[in-house]
């Protein structure tokens, strides 16, 4: 995998990659339903359409019950109930995967500079980020909402190459789903999956990506050999 080689960045996705955060929308998105007079839905339904940002769960959420017409009719009042009932909660039912903060310890230490790019709304993102104790690794932290378009353009990915100053080759982005290896093959990025996070349905083995590792730990590992062995 010499792709890896020249690697000064990671791009680090959030949801899926870093933080189990499927318990965290469950509780939001049941809550909107609540209100809504719908009935709840279960964790793994929610898993499936997850990663492509807010406005896609939400209406995906409400796609379940209603036909297109209802949903578009509904949509603005459900975002502006799920919003309330996520930031209510964010992080508080949420948990790191194994071996995160040793992966971006490691990653660190080996003089990557690292981003963090999600779907997910900055205001989500931040309060997020500082309450799990993942704040401190970013330098660049976009949100779904924070450039005109999202994953899977490759936009935020090209924006942090330009933030660092870097190649696209030299900027590894780590993600759990196709929607991150898309980015990633567009904007030239070389990439590795986390085959435990929430790949829409699909096998991660299905996804194009230069290699899947086990943990961020591991993706440290892996980055290391080939700066040794180039
Ligand atoms: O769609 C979302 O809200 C989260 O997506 P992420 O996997 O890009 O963090
Ligand atoms: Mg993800």
């Amino acid at each position: 995998m010499s792709v890896l080689a020249g690697v000064r960045a990671a791009i680090i996705d959030l949801d899926g990659t870093m933080l189990d955060t499927i318990p965290d929308f469950h509780v939001a998105i049941n809550a909107m339903r609540d209100e809504l007079g719908l009935a709840p839905i279960t964790q793994r339904q929610i898993a499936l359409m997850v990663g492509k940002g807010s406005e896609n769960l939400i209406r995906s959420v409400l796609s379940l019950d209603w036909d297109a017409e209802r949903v578009e009719a509904a949509f603005a009042a459900a975002m502006q109930s799920y919003q309330r009932n996520y930031l209510a909660i964010n992080g508080h039912h949420s948990t790191l995967f194994p071996d995160v903060i040793a992966g971006l310890e490691a990653l660190k230490a080996q003089g990557l500079r690292l981003a963090c790019v999600t779907n997910k709304p900055i205001a989500f993102t931040t309060p997020l980020l500082q309450l799990k104790g993942l704040a401190p690794f970013f330098e660049v932290v976009y949100g779904g909402d924070s450039l005109p378009r999202k994953k899977p353009d490759p936009l935020p990915l090209q924006t942090v190459c330009a933030d660092f100053g870097l190649r696209p080759a030299q900027v590894v982005a780590i993600g759990d789903s196709s929607n991150d290896a898309q980015a990633a093959r567009a904007a030239g990025c070389p990439v590795l999956t986390v085959p435990y996070g929430y790949n829409h349905g699909e096998s991660i083995h299905d996804t194009d990506s230069d290699g899947i590792v086990g943990t961020l730990l591991e993706a440290a590992s892996l980055i290391r050999s080939h700066h040794t062995n180039s």
